[in-house]
């Protein structure tokens, strides 16, 4: 008897010793968590919510305070008291396009949103934005353009880093910046085939976005070299994850004419039947993590076809593709956002925002061909 009742004992305080350390480890976790890190926002009144817990709490100083950058930032939408602009209607707007995705994210066009109270609204974040791009092999010839322009319509007034990936760096041309934005040259490897080089920016995005962008943007662009801004591209473009759409493919493609990959061995296969757009993977843009997750995996994806033999019809715009059918987009952007000076521009495109440059192909990449 005395036996039993011993070993009931010790069974009951197994059973309570185990309650009290599972639940050490959940209320551990909660404590850290509401330790948010509140010297991050840029002021008391701008709300920004910290995610990530765990990233949030690797990335405290030696104050507990977060490093700024260190953390994501997530979208409060307060304006600036006392900001003047147009009366929004519920009524008119555009009727010539569609408007919103049919999973409700906003579809933008020139007309569906003002500019004002979107930089007001953006600008009150103070988010900083990193440009990732690539200029490799003779490519560094679109350098000048591409940041003159940008620093004349791109995000005017915000934070921008343009990080520059190239093998030449005594070519990055010194441009006049506006006040917080700055070039940083990154160096990466010549490559013998296009391929590569395009393929090539998801390994080099996701190592200088680990080793260095973390800590200093909040916001992330992957962008083409060759193309050049002609108006506004503002904060309106901003959000979780925003893609373009491909200018060759927005009005009345089929889906199942879309060129996504459509071989079953390739990680980017997307069957007949399925798809929302064609996305562009020469303009897309998100919050620093989210894009990080996303250029790893096209990284990712594209070493997997590598090692079973195999190249995806279009590198890393399958792989986004294949992505953004499973991962919708918070925001779609309409052809504004990158069109190209070899078409001409149709009624519905009221703004040509960054257009991608005639180029001769032969000559500039380093196998030739399109
Ligand atoms: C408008 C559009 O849909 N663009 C896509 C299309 O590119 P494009 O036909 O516009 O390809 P591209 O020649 O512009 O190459 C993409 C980018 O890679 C870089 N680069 C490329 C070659 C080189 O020798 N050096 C160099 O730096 C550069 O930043 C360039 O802008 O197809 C590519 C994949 O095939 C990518 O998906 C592009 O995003
Ligand atoms: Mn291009």
């Amino acid at each position: 008897m005395q036996r039993n009742i011993t070993k009931s004992h010790i069974l009951i305080a197994v059973g309570f010793i185990t309650v009290l350390v599972l639940a050490y480890g959940y209320f551990r976790e909660s404590f850290s968590s509401i330790n948010f890190c509140k010297p991050c926002v840029s002021s008391e009144k701008d709300l920004f919510e910290l995610e990530n817990k765990s990233d949030e709490i690797n990335n405290k100083d030696k104050d507990g305070q977060c490093e700024k950058g260190s953390t994501k930032v997530y979208e409060s939408w307060i304006m600036e008291s006392g900001l003047k602009y147009a009366q929004p209607s519920t009524l008119t707007g555009r009727t010539d396009v569609n408007a919103v995705t049919n999973w409700n994210a906003p579809l933008v066009w020139e007309g569906t949103f003002d500019p004002v109270l979107i930089d007001g609204i953006y600008k009150k974040m103070d988010p900083r934005i990193a440009v990732v791009v690539f200029a490799v092999g003779k490519y560094t010839r679109f350098l000048q353009k591409f940041i003159e322009t940008g620093e004349k319509y791109f995000l005017v007034g915000f934070s921008v880093t343009y990080y520059v990936h190239t093998d030449r760096e005594n070519e990055v041309p010194k441009v006049p910046l506006g006040k917080n934005r700055k070039v940083t040259v990154v160096s990466v490897p010549s490559a013998n085939r296009w391929q590569d080089v395009v393929l090539g920016r998801m390994k080099w995005a996701t190592i200088t976005i680990e080793k260095q962008i973390r800590k200093e943007a909040d916001y992330l662009f992957m962008m083409d070299i060759d193309s050049v801004f002609h108006n506004r591209f503002g904060a309106e473009s901003l959000s979780r994850l925003s893609a373009v759409l491909h200018r060759g493919y927005y009005k009345t493609t089929p889906r199942d004419a879309f060129p996504y990959e459509r071989r079953p061995q390739s990680k980017a296969y997307i069957p007949a039947g399925e798809g929302d757009y064609y996305y562009t993977a020469a303009v897309w843009a998100g919050y620093l993590e989210e894009m990080y997750k996303l250029v790893k995996y096209c990284y990712e994806m594209s070493e997997e076809d590598a090692k079973n033999k195999i190249e995806a019809v279009w590198q890393e715009e399958s792989h986004l593709n294949r992505y953004l059918l499973t991962n919708k987009p918070a925001k779609v952007l309409s052809p504004e956002y990158l069109w190209s000076d070899y078409d001409k521009v149709s009624p519905d495109i009221k703004v040509v925002r960054i257009s991608q440059l005639v180029k001769n192909y032969a000559e500039v990449r380093p196998n030739g061909g399109n």
